[in-house]
């Protein structure tokens, strides 16, 4: 029934696999959340900057959740299942059993997470290399890619894992071969975190000057061959073992799923915006900015001509919208920043004793904190002489450089819950001035931003919303359901069904605006000084690791 005017009831479910939970929702063709689940998903980290998670664990917390959100419902109403996950590099044997990606040859741990950051020799020699593919991932790779995790993977492990080897998936392929049988790539995944270009193929070059030709035997069977656009229908569909697994309908549509941030961005980045007083209503989508915060913060801007912007990753064709270029901006930690911030503090456990005495979210209660203690002022003027540079796992964008660190200013001997407060409100502001920072980038490179569309986790917090609309000046759209990567992911699901055309008739449907934030103009002035003081940090941090390098 194309066009979207399926018989009422057809509902999808979306699967979002994120850092820390595996989520599941029930989405009618409206977009509309029936039902929710959520369940947290095991990391380790064996070593400092060594970060694995379990694909075994993954999949069955998938399970816990798809049966909990179909409860009590008539499971003949479900066409269709979409997935997204965090880019993260799944190993498996040439039987499709997890292989170890450790020096302890655990094979439960066969997954390397997109937050490792173990391959930065790897990484330095592939940039050493300037091969032309970089002009498509900003002009340097990340060690957050795919490129080096295989590097170190066979120079480290080479008997254990590489040899023994038979399947390299992304996190979200993974879940849709697992789903269906099928081993297709999605054109997300191998186009973001693997050099493949939507126009070209694969790059036989690349993979031979990095050393890792063997890949391309087999027609890159081990990296994949098949590749469809997200939000394809997958081969049969759900399989019976795996319809038991998930406790869901066999021979429903799967479809080629999408990185996290990539469904987060079709959750909401095509909305009606109509009768909000919006500078982008009657614009193209490409004035809009979809900005996923969870754990990290990925910044999506989509232009129709490629944009080539320093430090920005992509453009990728085709990646998140088809027939639409991608650059994708990020901030490595951003949610695990603030978590970081507030838990390491000598008074989170009187604020986690607070909070638990007024059964509120310790967010919830230092934003009520900072409203006490700061009297007649806005309350981002608490920062008047705090300072952070955000950068505690390198910065991901603009600047592109995994060495840098995190830096406060303005430390006093206070260890009490106002000095907790104002250094977790220095924390998000110093987050928002990295968004204004990538902003920036993306506007001298060429694109027009007019509003920013939030998402993820972070989004729940309405101090972290209201700095990043004064801190940027842009006022932020929020959606309707607040589980938006989770829209993202059963508007693939919708579309894999056959009951859209196209992704976009789907996310014009089935993304919708709630909340509207507009940003504070009186206290620009403020942040713009703040802002002067942002950039300066990094300034004096490269001069000090300078004087620190010379003789
Ligand atoms: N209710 C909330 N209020 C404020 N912050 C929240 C809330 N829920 C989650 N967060 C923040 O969001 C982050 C996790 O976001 P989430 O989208 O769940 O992450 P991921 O997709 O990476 O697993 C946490 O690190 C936390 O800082
Ligand atoms: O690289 C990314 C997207 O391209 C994300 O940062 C990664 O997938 C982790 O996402 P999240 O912060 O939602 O867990």
């Amino acid at each position: 029934m194309p066009g979207g005017d399926q018989e009422p009831g057809s509902y999808y479910v979306g699967v979002d696999v994120g850092t820390g939970s595996v989520r599941a929702a029930l989405v009618d063709q409206r977009g509309t959340l029936l039902a929710f689940a959520d369940q947290p998903i095991n990391q380790w980290e064996p070593q400092f900057n060594h970060h694995e998670q379990s694909s075994e664990d993954i999949w069955a917390a998938c399970g816990v959740v798809t049966k909990k959100v179909v409860q009590g419902i008539d499971l003949n109403r479900i066409r269709g299942l979409g997935f997204d996950a965090t880019c993260s590099l799944v190993v498996l044997d040439k039987q499709f059993h997890p292989l170890p990606v450790n020096h302890e040859g655990d094979s439960h741990r066969n997954i390397i997470m997109w937050l490792d950051h173990r391959a930065v020799s790897q990484v330095h020699r592939i940039n050493e290399t300037k091969h032309s593919v970089l002009q498509y991932v900003g002009g340097v790779m990340s060690v957050e890619m795919q490129a080096p995790k295989l590097l170190w993977l066979k120079e480290n492990l080479r008997e254990t894992c590489w040899d023994k080897a038979g399947h390299f998936f992304d996190l979200p392929d993974f879940l849709s071969w697992k789903a269906t049988g099928v081993p297709a790539r999605s054109l997300c995944s191998l186009v973001c975190k693997w050099t493949y270009s939507a126009e070209k193929g694969w790059d036989d070059s690349f993979w031979k000057v990095i050393g890792l030709e063997d890949l391309s035997a087999n027609n890159y069977s081990k990296i994949g061959n098949q590749v469809l656009p997200p939000g394809a229908s997958l081969g049969s569909g759900l399989t019976p073992e795996a319809a038991k697994d998930l406790g869901l309908p066999a021979g429903i549509a799967v479809a080629a799923s999408l990185i996290d941030a990539h469904a987060g961005g079709l959750g909401v980045i095509g909305a009606d915006v109509r009768g909000h007083g919006l500078a982008c209503e009657g614009q193209p989508v490409t004035s809009r900015l979809a900005v996923i915060c969870g754990t990290s913060s990925c910044h999506m801007g989509i232009s129709k001509n490629p944009i080539f912007v320093p430090g920005v990753w992509g453009p990728y064709f085709s990646a998140m919208i088809p027939g639409f270029w991608l650059n994708e901006g990020g901030q490595s930690v951003t949610g695990k920043l603030i978590d970081h911030m507030v838990q390491g503090h000598a008074a989170f456990p009187e604020l986690q004793a607070e909070a638990t005495a007024r059964c509120q979210s310790v967010y919830a209660y230092l934003n009520s904190h900072l409203d006490l203690i700061k009297k007649a002022q806005p309350v981002g003027f608490l920062t008047v002489d705090l300072h952070v540079w955000p950068d505690f796992h390198g910065n991901r964008s603009p600047l592109a450089d995994l060495t840098l660190k995190g830096m406060v200013t303005g430390l006093t001997l206070s260890q009490d819950l106002d000095d907790l407060a104002i250094l977790y409100l220095a924390t998000v502001q110093a987050i928002a001035f990295g968004t204004r920072l990538i902003i920036e980038a993306m506007e001298t490179a060429g694109h027009s931003i007019s509003t920013l569309f939030l998402c993820g986790g972070l989004s729940k917090n309405p101090l972290f919303v209201q700095m990043h609309a004064d801190i940027t000046g842009l006022p932020v759209v929020l959606s309707q359901e607040v589980e938006s990567v989770l829209v993202g992911a059963a508007i693939l699901g919708a579309c894999a069904s056959g009951d859209f055309t196209s992704v976009q008739e789907a996310m014009a449907r089935m993304s919708k605006v709630g909340k509207v934030v507009f940003p504070r103009h009186e206290d620009k002035r403020y942040y713009d000084k703040k802002y002067q003081v942002f950039l300066k940090l990094v300034e004096h941090q490269k001069e000090y690791a300078a004087i620190m390098k010379g003789d």
